[in-house]
């Protein structure tokens, strides 16, 4: 059966190439299908960090060669000690025994696992994406390694600091628009652009969880489901009638007016107790102009101008904003 030629096929843990970690999680998502997968003894995985991850005999064993902690969070007064659920999964800290390095491990339950989320971060590699240092599955779940943002995400940042100020948003702005412009150049779109998915290192911001993402074949996608998080979804995508890149432009829009204000767009006006949804609200009103912060200099107000246009086809995109002069602003000293 698919159980006795895969143990055989994969021993253990062991180090890979790309390659050998997409056909091991491919693989895992067939053991998916192929109903029972026998309790195991032992974890197997392929991990493509040697530097930074040491393999002893086959084995790397969770609470002894890495250890896994509910990521103490960077602020005092912000909630559980656990990182906010991503797409399907917690994310924990988790730090190597051997070479005490640092890393972001989040566990899938393998009924929620797909390997597109894998694919994509071990595909496509920038650094303002969150890089992927191999992946483990044990007690029916998935765990995949990947690069930390100790500074936490923009969200935690956001609610324990209050509202950025613009020199920071245009900090994270510029880092992660560098992450969509190599993104759209692939014809991946990320499906979740918002606050908590954009993390933060000492010295760069990086964008996390594509467990939403999806590579374009042509100039347009047509969803089946409706992907993302409401309040941050352009026009088009609402419409579900066919989108493309330019839909993380917008939500970048509205994780802008998040970074300024406190508060995703619409719920300063539309409250939430009496709107259970916002996504008529996306389709019928005009570009949420409105609730941009009454501080915002004049050059960010055009630059989010830029971003949330509603026509996706006069929207700017990833590299047109990254030229814009309000991510450029000029020096005071020159
Ligand atoms: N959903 C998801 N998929 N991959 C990740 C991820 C990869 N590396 C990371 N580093 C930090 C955090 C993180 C999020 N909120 C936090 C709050 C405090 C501290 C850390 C965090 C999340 C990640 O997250």
């Amino acid at each position: 059966t698919e159980q006795e030629d895969y143990s055989d096929t994969v021993n253990g843990v062991q180090y890979g190439t790309v390659t050998d970690l997409l056909s091991f999680v491919n693989r895992l998502s067939n053991m998916q299908a192929a109903a029972d997968l026998q309790p195991q003894t032992h974890e197997i995985g392929v991990l493509l960090n040697k530097k930074d991850m040491a393999v002893k005999n086959n084995r790397y064993q969770i609470n002894m060669d890495v250890l896994l902690f509910p990521w103490k969070l960077t602020y005092k007064n912000y909630g559980t000690g656990l990182v906010p659920k991503g797409s399907f999964g917690k994310v924990h800290l988790a730090q190597d025994t051997a070479t005490r390095k640092r890393m972001a491990c989040k566990v899938i339950p393998m009924e929620n696992f797909k390997a597109g989320e894998v694919e994509f971060q071990a595909r496509f590699r920038h650094e303002n994406i969150a890089e992927l240092y191999g992946a483990l599955f044990l007690d029916q779940s998935v765990h995949l390694f990947m690069e930390a943002g100790e500074g936490g995400s923009v969200l935690e940042k956001v609610e324990s600091c209050g509202p950025m100020r613009e020199f920071e948003i245009i900090w994270v702005t510029k880092q992660v628009l560098r992450g969509l412009e190599y993104l759209h150049s692939h014809n991946v779109i990320h499906h979740d652009i918002k606050p908590s998915n954009i993390v933060l290192m000492s010295d760069k911001a990086v964008l996390v969880d594509f467990g939403l993402a999806v590579q374009m074949t042509e100039d347009i996608y047509i969803p089946r489901d409706l992907r993302g998080t409401e309040m941050y979804m352009s026009p088009e995508l609402v419409l579900c009638r066919g989108h493309n890149t330019k839909t993380d432009i917008y939500s970048l829009g509205t994780t802008i007016i998040h970074m300024q204000t406190g508060s995703p767009p619409w719920v300063r006006r539309y409250p939430r107790t009496a709107y259970p949804s916002y996504l008529y609200i996306i389709h019928k009103q005009a570009p949420p102009l409105e609730d941009i912060a009454e501080d915002c200099s004049l050059v960010m107000r055009c630059f989010l101008e830029r971003a949330l246009e509603k026509n996706p086809a006069l929207r700017s995109s990833a590299s047109e904003l990254l030229k814009h002069e309000a991510v450029n602003p000029p020096r005071e000293d020159q």
